[in-house]
């Protein structure tokens, strides 16, 4: 294993994401995740700051077992003027209990002058005070030089001075931080490098022999917060600080999933065991779960669509080696390869997507050969007319298996609907839906009432397949969008509806295009709840 600090900070600058607010349990779930993944370090909060972060290492010091992560508590250098034993931030930072205390130091000229309105001596004498105090109350002392690429451009003795105050005092770790986020690789690499040769702190040695280690603290503004971790590594840095999907402040901060998995995968470094990298994608969802923030689909290695493949030729080759057009087997970070299905694909991807739905087609057999090519031009014409499979997994797995022989049961035949939408006298609207189908070897007429056409039919639909199929009970739509697709034509426009369905465990998307928004909504629907008895392996009734 690599003696690399992987540092997390998602439940302290993670936390200062626009719109990202966690309670003390989500935190409490988060920092077990973490530990789960390996992390060295988490950073919990700011204890005396906010009630919240005090009460987070409360809890934590009873409720959190850690079995592979150290908690941090981060807070600042104590007041200018003051005194470390008498700073009440300070006494907080001892007070919840954690084994480590992160300071921000400034060590920025013009911040030490403009923000603190000190001079540049008793920011130093802040810095060595506060770390000494805590160093001799037993707590291991990392300091964040913040501002730190852009102070050193100012004044590089003061910045270096900083950082020597941090060491002489018994700090273990400096970490540099690009706190604005402006810096590019290639600056990065330079001043580490100097930084590192000037303090004698090269590499991991550093760290084995000295206790001294210089870290890196990057945020997102160039786009670069990643880029920049690795090139800050490169140069010597033996401590990388980051959040779980790039959260943070702006633009955010390094995702220090990404940072561990091209440190472990690409530069070969083993920051984490094998496995726990593999738990990576169901962690870094399992977190978007509890921020409440989408994961990003486009995240590298973890994103839905880390390892999607949409083309045609990509799909080609893959079928040959998955190798061909992937940087690495997604196996290593938990995720999967995914064929997407759209006017783009050609054999290949019909055949692959066959093959992940666990439908083997063997495309030397004239009969599989034709089926594939049918469907293939099936797709590019109904692309043509609106309709998009890669936003409709579960639409083209139906389209498939319609034309293999018994792969989709015949479970319902429609005859007819109808809705009507009434006003009322209290100023709303209520839909009223029929549906007319055979199920379970039964003619069935129901109606369905709505607060508007969709719902109406939706209850009308489910209505009359309960006694066929009560296995519907369980699904419920929980996401419906329409996209007019020809704006130009007005309220003549062809309508594309999407409509996603959970049944408590999974979710899936199914798709209708038509002209009119209804009879769209209703093919939608349909294949919906097809889809849904096809995944609960309900047999025909
Ligand atoms: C780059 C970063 O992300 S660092 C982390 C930033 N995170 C946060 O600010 C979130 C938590 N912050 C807070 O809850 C509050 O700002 C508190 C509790 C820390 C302080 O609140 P207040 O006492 O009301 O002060 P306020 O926020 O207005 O100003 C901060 C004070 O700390 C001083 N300060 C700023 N950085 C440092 C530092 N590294 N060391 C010591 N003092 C500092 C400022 O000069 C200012 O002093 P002043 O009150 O004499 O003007
Ligand atoms: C400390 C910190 O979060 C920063 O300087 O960005």
């Amino acid at each position: 294993m690599s003696d690399l600090h992987v540092y997390d900070t998602t439940l302290r600058d993670g936390a200062q994401q626009e719109g990202l607010n966690l309670s003390v349990a989500d935190k409490l779930t988060i920092a077990s995740h973490l530990d789960e993944l390996g992390v060295g370090f988490i950073e919990g909060g700011w204890p005396g700051a906010n009630p919240k972060d005090t009460e987070f290492f409360a809890r934590a010091a009873t409720e959190l077992e850690l079995k592979n992560a150290t908690l941090a508590a981060f807070g600042a250098t104590r007041r200018a003027g003051g005194s470390a034993a008498t700073d009440p931030l300070v006494r907080a930072l001892l007070d919840s209990r954690a084994p480590v205390v992160t300071l921000v130091a400034k060590s920025h000229v013009g911040h030490v002058e403009r923000a603190l309105r000190t001079t540049k001596a008793e920011n130093l004498e802040m810095i060595r005070d506060t770390v000494t105090f805590l160093r001799g109350e037993g707590r291991r002392v990392f300091v964040d030089a913040e501002h730190f690429f852009d102070g050193y451009a100012v004044d590089r003795a003061y910045a270096l001075e900083a950082l020597r105050a941090v060491f002489e005092s018994g700090g273990e770790v400096a970490a540099l931080c690009d706190t604005n986020g402006g810096m590019l690789p290639g600056q990065v690499w330079d001043v580490v490098t100097d930084v590192a040769q000037s303090l004698g702190l090269t590499g991991l040695d550093a760290g084995a022999s000295g206790d001294a280690r210089l870290g890196i603290h990057c945020h997102n503004d160039t786009g670069c917060a990643v880029a920049n971790s690795m090139a800050a590594v490169d140069a010597g840095a033996t401590h990388v600080q980051g959040t779980i999907n790039g959260y943070g402040e702006r633009t955010g901060n390094a995702n220090l999933v990404t940072v561990v998995a091209n440190l472990q995968l690409k530069v070969g470094q083993q920051v984490l065991e094998p496995h726990r990298l593999q738990e990576s994608t169901r962690i870094s969802h399992a977190i978007s779960e509890i921020t409440n923030v989408p994961a990003y689909s486009r995240q590298p290695y973890t994103g839905a669509s880390a390892f999607a493949h949409k083309a045609g030729l990509h799909a080609s080759a893959i079928k040959v080696d998955p190798d061909l057009y992937q940087h690495l087997d997604p196996k290593h970070v938990g995720n999967d390869m995914r064929m997407l299905i759209s006017d783009m694909a050609g054999r290949a991807s019909i055949e692959l997507k066959a093959r992940e739905l666990g439908l083997d087609l063997d495309p030397l057999r004239d009969e599989d050969s034709a089926l594939v090519q049918r469907v293939l031009a099936t797709v590019k014409d109904l692309e043509l007319r609106g309709y998009t499979f890669d936003a409709a997994d579960a639409s083209f797995e139906l389209l498939l298996r319609r034309e293999i022989d018994g792969a989709l049961p015949p479970f319902f035949e429609v005859e007819s609907w109808r809705v009507i939408t009434d006003s009322q006298s209290d100023g709303g609207a209520l839909s009223e839906a029929t549906v007319k189908l055979t199920a379970g070897g039964k003619r069935v007429l129901r109606t369905g009432e709505g607060n508007g056409p969709v719902n109406a039919l939706d209850h009308a639909l489910r209505l009359a397949l309960a006694t066929a199929y009560p296995e519907i009970e369980h699904l419920e739509l929980i996401d419906y969008r329409v996209r007019i697709l020809d704006a130009a034509h007005g309220t003549d426009a062809v309508t594309r509806v999407l409509i996603e369905t959970s049944d408590g465990e999974t979710t899936w998307e199914t798709i209708g295009v038509a002209a009119n928004i209804l009879e769209a909504s209703w093919m939608a629907l349909v294949e919906s709840v097809t889809y849904g008895l096809l995944r609960a392996g309900v047999p025909a009734r």
